[in-house]
């Protein structure tokens, strides 16, 4: 039995996502545990000036560094303790840390994540994966997305052609064809809850729109639709990848103030015009990309907002079922975690982790730096 586990913070800036998986047979897995570890109130705070003002200290940089290193080995610790996983059982610790910035599009492209490694294979005594993404850059992709060589090996099916949907605060489609050795498309494909996020935050001081039942209240207006449809991220064509530099809250109060229509609408008519955006964005795309799509399964938060879910099953129309990932083997909110823990096992094996088809990089690559325990084993 082969223990790996994965650590994933995501752009939602929610906290750390930590998962045990056992990687048995070629494609099969299964989650032993899981658990979310919110971060505190501060930290976010930190973490969203910096990610959406793009500027900090360097010695601020550097705690925020050793400071997410610090929670992700505190976290892992818990959950092995709670499950009673010695840590000699673990083979590696894939660690994605936490984004700071991701530039896919510079002439000298980068993707910096932190949350130091060297701190949680010292802390942990567990050999540790991290650094994913700029390998696959150098070799001229866009670093991201990276998940879906992980929905390609466990989520295939020669019975229908499906589509794995992420919506978390970016969301990414993967296109997993039922044609035997096709490849799969997969690119992000533009804000999922952080807009949400954003708005309700400001309008009452929620953290997210629970169920999407705020939203729901509201209706969508046409006019703000087009106007936020019109970031140039939507019509460009995949491979691409984006983030919080682009889609974020000062994103949304200049289109806001751009658009005419703002002036009738109510606070909860925004709203359900962000989910809207967010709905159409992703159906658009399936369309283009995807117009065979026979089921949609949907992970990540967004999974748990019924009014979004409503809102992609009526653009899907009839015939394209949608189930969250649950209908599939696995749990919505335990996607990204799990698929750091293949990617670690990937690397750990001396596999390739990206997909070309998916980022657009120009070879397969073994993915991260590997921080050895320092316990012999
Ligand atoms: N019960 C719920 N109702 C509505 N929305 C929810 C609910 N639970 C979570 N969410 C949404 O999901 C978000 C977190 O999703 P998730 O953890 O998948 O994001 P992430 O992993 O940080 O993002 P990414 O995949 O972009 O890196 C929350 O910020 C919230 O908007
Ligand atoms: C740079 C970065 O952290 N990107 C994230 C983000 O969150 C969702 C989407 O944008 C995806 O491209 C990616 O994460 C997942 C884990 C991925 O690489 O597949």
């Amino acid at each position: 039995m082969t223990l790996f586990i994965g650590v994933m913070s995501g752009t939602s800036l929610d906290g750390i996502d930590v998962a045990v998986v056992e990687f048995a047979t070629e494609g099969q897995f299964r989650l032993q545990a899981a658990q979310t570890f919110p971060y505190d109130s501060e930290l976010r705070a930190s973490l969203l000036r910096l990610i959406e003002n793009q500027q900090c200290s360097l010695t601020e940089l550097g705690q925020l560094d050793m400071a997410i290193g610090e929670a992700s080995a505190d976290a892992i610790l818990h959950l092995l303790t709670q499950q009673n996983i010695a840590p000699n059982r673990i083979k590696a610790i894939g660690s994605h840390g936490q984004t700071i910035c991701h530039a896919p599009d510079l002439e000298l492209p980068f993707s910096l994540q932190i949350g130091n490694p060297s701190l949680i294979a010292e802390r942990t005594g567990i050999t540790t994966v991290s650094d994913f993404r700029e390998r696959d850059m150098v070799a001229g992709g866009q670093g991201a997305p990276l998940v879906p060589a992980f929905h390609q090996s466990l989520f295939s099916s020669d019975a229908e052609n499906r589509v794995i949907l992420n919506i978390g605060g970016i969301s990414n489609i993967t296109v997993l064809s039922k044609e035997e050795n096709s490849q799969p498309v997969a690119f992000d494909t533009g804000p999922g809850n952080v807009l949400l996020d954003a708005w309700i935050q400001r309008s009452l001081g929620a953290p997210y729109d629970d169920s999407g039942k705020w939203a729901a209240e509201g209706q969508y207006n046409e006019q703000l639709l087009t106007c936020l449809m019109e970031d140039a991220y939507f019509s460009r064509p995949a491979p691409k990848s984006t983030g919080r530099e682009l889609f974020n809250a000062q994103w949304l109060s200049k289109l806001l103030d751009k658009c005419q229509a703002i002036t009738t609408l109510s606070a909860e008519d925004i709203q359900a015009t962000l989910a809207r955006l967010t709905a159409v964005s992703i159906v658009d795309d399936i369309m283009r990309y995807a117009p065979e799509t026979q089921a949609v399964y949907v992970c990540g938060g967004g999974a748990h907002n019924l009014h979004l879910l409503n809102q992609l099953s009526e653009l899907l129309g009839p015939d394209i079922r949608l189930a969250t990932t649950e209908a599939i083997g696995l749990s919505p909110d335990w996607m990204e975690a799990c698929a750091f823990a293949w990617l670690a096992q990937q690397t750990i094996l001396q596999r390739p982790g990206n997909l070309p088809s998916a980022t657009g990089a120009r070879k397969a690559c073994i993915l991260g730096g590997i921080y050895a325990s320092s316990k012999a084993s």
